[in-house]
């Protein structure tokens, strides 16, 4: 049920607000674009796209941001909080921070060169959220085989080519030393110029150097292009997650194409986008408006 014209009436200005602010933290940090998206991401995998992530932990309520995939590695809170105060601001009580986060991850791929799409809009806020869920490993871990990311996605009613396409989003943004140690010292399907060029800001042994961050994409890192899929085929993957959809297996051809038509991936990458905003949305009189994204009303 969600629309593209759900605030026609009640906040015209909504996108307006929410863009020209991605665009003045992006322009403050290139980083936080690719944050946002990923905010996104980890949202609607866990209960749907209901902003769930952005519950703040209490002494009564336990929410997700310590969850493995999220603790000490999702961020943009601040940024969540001063769009979520400037919408406010023009309409109050009226934007979802669940929505706020859809736009927000559009507008970080069209500022950073990307694609550009209508995103749907009209879903509400979650009152719980779920930690359980979170560390259940339906948000999949870098250390996943292809079997499993497969699976991971088909359980939120995202297709093959949806993960492929979606794993893209990784042509911008860092990762921790923690996370690509174990490939850059010993896995084999590795270009082993990437892999010490790589070593030489995290070292072997865990424990030092465990939050010292790479570029996921080591050819363009503040922009949104294709170049994700072509490192893939260099053997130039950062992380396993990210180099097992081009190891010999079934996702090899799609990977192929990608590298080749920026359009294709383009286009897919857009579809895939809507499909995962489509994650079981809050409609009607189910959750509220929150009017703080990190507390329930
Ligand atoms: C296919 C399964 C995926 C796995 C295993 C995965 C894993 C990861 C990991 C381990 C990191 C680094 C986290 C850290 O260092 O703390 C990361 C970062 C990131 N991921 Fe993914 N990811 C996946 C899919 C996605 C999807 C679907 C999106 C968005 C559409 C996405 C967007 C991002 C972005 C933009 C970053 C960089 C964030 C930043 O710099 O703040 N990832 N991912
Ligand atoms: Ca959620």
């Amino acid at each position: 049920q969600l629309t593209e014209d759900y605030y026609k009436k009640t906040c015209p200005k909504v996108f307006d607000t929410v863009e020209s602010a991605v665009k003045s933290a992006i322009k403050k940090e290139k980083r936080m674009g690719a944050s946002l998206i990923r905010l996104h991401f980890h949202d609607c995998f866990v209960q749907g796209c209901d902003a769930s992530v952005l519950l703040d932990d209490t002494s009564s309520f336990t929410g997700e941001k310590t969850a493995a995939p999220n603790n000490n590695s999702i961020r943009g809170f601040n940024v969540v909080d001063d769009i979520k105060s400037k919408v406010e601001s023009v309409c109050p009580g009226v934007v979802s921070c669940a929505d706020i986060l859809a736009i927000a991850a559009r507008d970080s791929v069209s500022i950073l060169g990307g694609p550009e799409w209508d995103v749907k809009v009209g879903r509400r806020d979650s009152k719980t959220a779920s930690l359980a869920a979170a560390n259940s490993g339906v948000i999949p871990p870098p250390t996943s085989t292809l079997n499993n990311l497969v699976n991971r996605f088909q359980a939120r009613g995202l297709s093959t080519k949806d993960m492929v396409a979606l794993s893209g989003a990784h042509t911008i943004g860092q990762a921790r030393c923690s996370l690509f140690r174990t490939r850059i010292y010993n896995e084999t399907n590795i270009d082993a110029s990437f892999a010490r060029k790589r070593q030489d800001n995290c070292p072997r042994t865990t424990g030092s150097g465990d939050n010292n961050l790479a570029s996921l994409d080591v050819k363009s890192p503040t922009f949104f292009d294709n170049a994700y899929y072509k490192n893939l085929i260099k053997k130039k993957g950062l992380l396993h997650s990210d180099q097992i959809l081009y190891n010999g297996g079934s996702t090899d051809s799609l990977i192929e194409t990608y590298s080749k038509k920026p359009e294709t991936f383009n286009d897919d990458f857009v579809t895939a986008m809507i499909k995962m905003g489509d994650i079981s949305p809050l409609t009607g009189s189910n959750g509220e408006i929150r009017k703080n994204c990190r507390r329930a009303n």
